[in-house]
This record gives C-alpha cells, sequence and structure tokens, in this order.
C-alpha cells in the first residue's frame, strides 16, 4: 500500500492504534491495525529513488534521554537505528533543548531516581506539544502517587526495569511513528519564530491557522509587546497571499496631512515637490497582505479615508483621475479596546465593523505560565552571540524572579531585559541581578507553589501599582472580580498591597498612591483582611 504525507498519514494515525517504524531511515514500515493483521506499508511521496521520504526529511530523528545515569548501551543501540540522541540530566538543559530541536520523542528514566522536586522541574518539558514521553520505571515507583500522576498525564508509554533494550527502541520508534503521523506540518514552529506551548498560545497558533484559510479582515488585539505583529506575518505567510507582498502602515505615525499621498500615491507633478510618480502603500500591497497597525491611533480625520478604500477596495493617485482597482487582505492590530474608542466616539463604527470581521486576542505573556522559560531560552538562543563569552543559561533564581515578575512590558520586555543581560554580564550563567529581577526575590520562595503564589502576589502588586492602588482598575486588569482580588490580597496576607504600594512610592514616575480613593481601598481591605485573619 502507499500512502501520501502528511495528509493520508494523518488519517492513518488517527484510525489506526499503532504505527512501528523500525527505523527511522526507511520508508516501509508495520502498520498493526486492531483487529491485530499486521499490514506492511511504504510510506512516502511513492518515491523509492533512495532519496527519501518526507519523513527523512524532517528533523525529527533527535531524541532527548533523561537520567541521572544515561544508558551507554541503550544510546549506542539508538544510535545504530539512526537516532540522535541528546542524554541530558536536568530539566533546564532539557528545555533548552526542547525549545532548539524539537525532538519527537522524549525518554525519561524515573529508575534513575529523581527527586519529586526534580521531577517538578521537568514538568514544562513533559507539557511541551509534539513531543511524546517513554517512561523508565522500577516495579515499586508504579505504586508511587506522584510518579503515577505525571505518567498518567504526560506519557504515552513506559517499560519497567529490568528491560530488553530492543523493545525499548521499538517502543520509542511506536511513538516516534504516531507522534510523526499524528502531527500536522506547523510553518509557525518551522520557521522558529513564535514560541509558545501553554494553553493560550496553542489556541493562538489553531486561531491563526483558521484566519489564514479566510481573506477577511482580522482585527489582532493585545497589550503591547504580545507579539501582534508577528502574529500578523504568520498569518501572511501561512495565507494563500504568501507569495504577496506584506506591507506594514503605523497608523499612529501618519499624519493627516500625508495620508492620502502615503496611502494612495500620486503622480508626477501632483503638488510642488511631486518630481516623480509614487506608488502609495496600499498600492505597494496588491496581491498581498496590508498590515494595519495601531489602527486606533489613526486620526479621526483619516478613518474616513481608509472606510472609503476599505469599501470601494480602488484608489486613486493623487493627481489622478483613473481608478485602480486594488487586490489586499487587511489585517489590523490594536493595543487597545477599539469598542470603548466606538463608545468614545473616537474610532468610527463603521470602520469598526469593517475591520473586525475575524478576530484574534493575543494573551499578555503573565498568562503563559511555563512558556517565559521557554521564550527566554529562545531569546538567549537568539541573541546568544552578542556576549563577549558564551553564556550558558539562567540560574534557577533568574527563572524564579521571571516567574514572579508581572510584565508589563509583555514579550518585548524579556526581549530587551535578555537582551540587555547577554551584552552587560561577566557571568556565563545570568541571574536575577543581570534581569534587573532581583528586587523580587525573597528568601524561602523555593517550592513551584511559593513561586506560583510569589508570582501571584507581584502580579496583584504590579497592577496596584499601574493603577495606584485604584482596586476596581487593577481588578479589570488582572481579568478577576473586585471580591475575588480581595480575597487573593487577604491570602497573600497585605503583601500584594505592601508591595505595590511602595513600589509606586519608590518608581518616580508613579505618584504614591494617597488619594482618596486610596484610603477608602485601605480601609476596605483592612476590613477584608482582619475577616480572614479572624477565621
Ligand atoms: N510568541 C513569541 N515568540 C517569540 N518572540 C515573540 C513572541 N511574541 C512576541 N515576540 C517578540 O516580542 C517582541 C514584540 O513583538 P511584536 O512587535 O510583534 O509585538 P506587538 O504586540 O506588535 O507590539 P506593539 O503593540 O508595541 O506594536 C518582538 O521582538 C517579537 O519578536
Amino acid at each position: 500500500m502507499k500512502y501520501n504525507l502528511p495528509d493520508q498519514s494523518t488519517r492513518i494515525a488517527v484510525a489506526w492504534k499503532s504505527i512501528l517504524l523500525t527505523d527511522p531511515h526507511t520508508t516501509i514500515s508495520t502498520i498493526r491495525i486492531p483487529n491485530g493483521v499486521i499490514v506492511l506499508a511504504v510510506l512516502g511521496k511513492g518515491s523509492s529513488t533512495g532519496k527519501g521520504s518526507d519523513l527523512d526529511n524532517q528533523s525529527y530523528r533527535s531524541l532527548v534521554y533523561v537520567s541521572r545515569s544515561p544508558e551507554r548501551s541503550l544510546c549506542d543501540k539508538l544510535g545504530q537505528r539512526g537516532w540522535e540522541v541528546a542524554p541530558l540530566r536536568s530539566g533546564r538543559a532539557a528545555r533548552a533543548y526542547l525549545a532548539a530541536h524539537h525532538p519527537t520523542v522524549g525518554v525519561f528514566d524515573f529508575a534513575s531516581g529523581f527527586s519529586s522536586r526534580e521531577l517538578a522541574s521537568f514538568q514544562s518539558c513533559f507539557a511541551t506539544g509534539g513531543i511524546g514521553w517513554v517512561g523508565i520505571l522500577a516495579v515499586p515507583q508504579l505504586t508511587n502517587e506522584l510518579q503515577r500522576s505525571v505518567i498518567r498525564r504526560y506519557f504515552s508509554r513506559f517499560v519497567t526495569v529490568p528491560y530488553e533494550l530492543d523493545s525499548l527502541v521499538d517502543t520509542i520508534g511506536h511513538e516516534h511513528g504516531m507522534m510523526v503521523l499524528s502531527t500536522e506540518p506547523d510553518p509557525l514552529t518551522v520557521d522558529n519564530e513564535m514560541v509558545g506551548t501553554c494553553r493560550t498560545m496553542k489556541e493562538l497558533f489553531r486561531a491563526i491557522t483558521k484566519v489564514a484559510n479566510s481573506d477577511a479582515p482580522v482585527l489582532i488585539s493585545g497589550e503591547s509587546g504580545t507579539g501582534k505583529e508577528l502574529t500578523a506575518v504568520a498569518i501572511h505567510k501561512r495565507s494563500v497571499r504568501r507569495n504577496g507582498p506584506l506591507v506594514a502602515i503605523n497608523c499612529g505615525a501618519l499624519p493627516y496631512h500625508l495620508v492620502q499621498s502615503e496611502l494612495f500615491g500620486y503622480e508626477r507633478g501632483a503638488f510642488t515637490g511631486a518630481f516623480q510618480r509614487k506608488i502609495g502603500r496600499i498600492e505597494a500591497a496588491h496581491g498581498g497582505t496590508l498590515f494595519l497597525d495601531e489602527i486606533s491611533d489613526l486620526p479621526f480625520e483619516s478613518q474616513s479615508i481608509v472606510l472609503r478604500f476599505l469599501q470601494d477596495r480602488k484608489i486613486q493617485r493623487l493627481g489622478s483621475t483613473e481608478s485602480i482597482d486594488v487586490d489586499v487582505r487587511i489585517i489590523s492590530a490594536t493595543n487597545v479596546a477599539l469598542e470603548k474608542a466606538v463608545a468614545e466616539q473616537t474610532f468610527r463604527e463603521d470602520l469598526y465593523h469593517r475591520l473586525c470581521v475575524l478576530r484574534i486576542a493575543e494573551p499578555p505573556l503573565r498568562e503563559r505560565g511555563e512558556d517565559i522559560e521557554v521564550l527566554a531560552y529562545h531569546i538567549l538562543e537568539k541573541y546568544r552571540a552578542d556576549a563577549a563569552h558564551r553564556i550558558r543559561g539562567f540560574s534557577g533564581e533568574a527563572i524564579k524572579a521571571m516567574y514572579a515578575h508581572s510584565w508589563p512590558g509583555n514579550v518585548r520586555e524579556l526581549v530587551n531585559r535578555i537582551r540587555r543581560a547577554i551584552v552587560m554580564s561577566d557571568r556565563r550563567v545570568l541571574g536575577p541581578a543581570e534581569l534587573e529581577l532581583d528586587y523580587l526575590l525573597s528568601e524561602g520562595d523555593n517550592t513551584l507553589t511559593q513561586v506560583r503564589e510569589a508570582a501571584e502576589r507581584n502580579a496583584i502588586a504590579a497592577a496596584l501599582r499601574r493603577h495606584r492602588g485604584r482596586s476596581l482598575h487593577a481588578a479589570r486588569e488582572l481579568d478577576i472580580s473586585r471580591a475575588t482580588l480581595y480575597r487573593l490580597m487577604a491570602n497573600h496576607d497585605g503583601r500584594a498591597h505592601r508591595d505595590g504600594i511602595a513600589a509606586s512610592t519608590r518608581c518616580p514616575d508613579v505618584p504614591a498612591a494617597c488619594d482618596a480613593e486610596q484610603e477608602a481601598w485601605e480601609d476596605r481591605y483592612a476590613k477584608v483582611g482582619n475577616t480572614r485573619r479572624k477565621d
């Protein structure tokens, strides 16, 4: 039987339970279907020229093998079967490897004796999408509740010690086959620009794929620095217009008197100084995508000009009477709520409806959980060469501080902090001081729970700081009710509040919270805090 990859193969993987790729180099594989019949299948694009199939052409022959004492014989055996094995011991090394190499299979040796704390440091690796985990366990570990729950949640298969080398390698082959066939090729990860493994980012990637399949206008909303421009590029790259131009216009930087000439262009002699014809930005995007960045900043008087183009899809260069049809797909981005601008009559409602047919919301960095760490290593890889010496990674304290910080500037802030640290640091391991996050760490915040609590406390403190102690505004920003905010502040025993206020007095550009509302708030908070303490 011959199957073409990837479409049909995906269906095979879904329909049949087990696929054994005995050797990642070969295109001949054994497929075991549910009724027990074994079928030999040739997987590939019908090619037997020896040049290799799609399976060979991709980088999924690498395998991460985590063990405190990696088995030499297992590494050798895997090497003979064409695997590139990366034996690793720590969570940090594994995370960096996963971010850089995207292996399809991971082998985790529970039997080599990782402590519970060490196990927790691997959690983000287990949760990484696109990798199937195979466990090696000692029989008594099957009764250990923590290990059982990790296996149940994240592992597809496991073997117990003592195991037969061949059988383990076959199990890894099974896992590899299932992962390859059930994973759709993802241009986002192929070009390795947009990184994300958490649930919200996976939802974003799915939304990008769907939106890219349509030609309707899309509005991308999200806080500054969350990756709206990156998303616009990803949509364009995945769309049928990918071979056409992508032209970006920063609407905030377009003064009214230049809107017509910038957007529509002009003919020679159209006005004094127009010495030659100039093609406008909209026409330059013909056949491709027009990205209207910071659309909310488009001056009100200019909005009708853009609206007219969106209605007619025609332009007229200044100084010309000829109407030119322009075929572009519109993507716009905003970091403020356009609905609010419409309600306040600073943004035209008819333009809003033209732009906002499809919608994508960019999650802020503070809601991306362990992606902070994945992103940090991605950024380090990208800018590593700027360092005067080789930088190995981040210290444990630096990672803790990153989780504790609330990232008001989102991914851009993370990029800037890491780039600064890479250039300025004399050390091989970047610590919280290099990231200018050392003020966040307090003694003894070591366990995951403590780190999470610290992150929550700091997010609340930062929100209060930004809104000068106004609980209603801070709760709104944190997307929780005011009652929940009070409860959380009470849980943190007032520390988030104190930190928020202390920092707002420390920071020169944020005035201290000392207005009447602040005092009223403090009274209310004191009551909530007292009630809880009585409990
Ligand atoms: N998911 C991501 N993976 C890797 N890098 C990212 C990601 N999201 C954002 N970045 C990086 O963060 C920086 C800011 O991204 P971008 O310019 O797309 O944000 P933005 O939301 O358009 O910002 P603004 O609203 O200020 O225009 C860029 O350096 C970008 O490469």
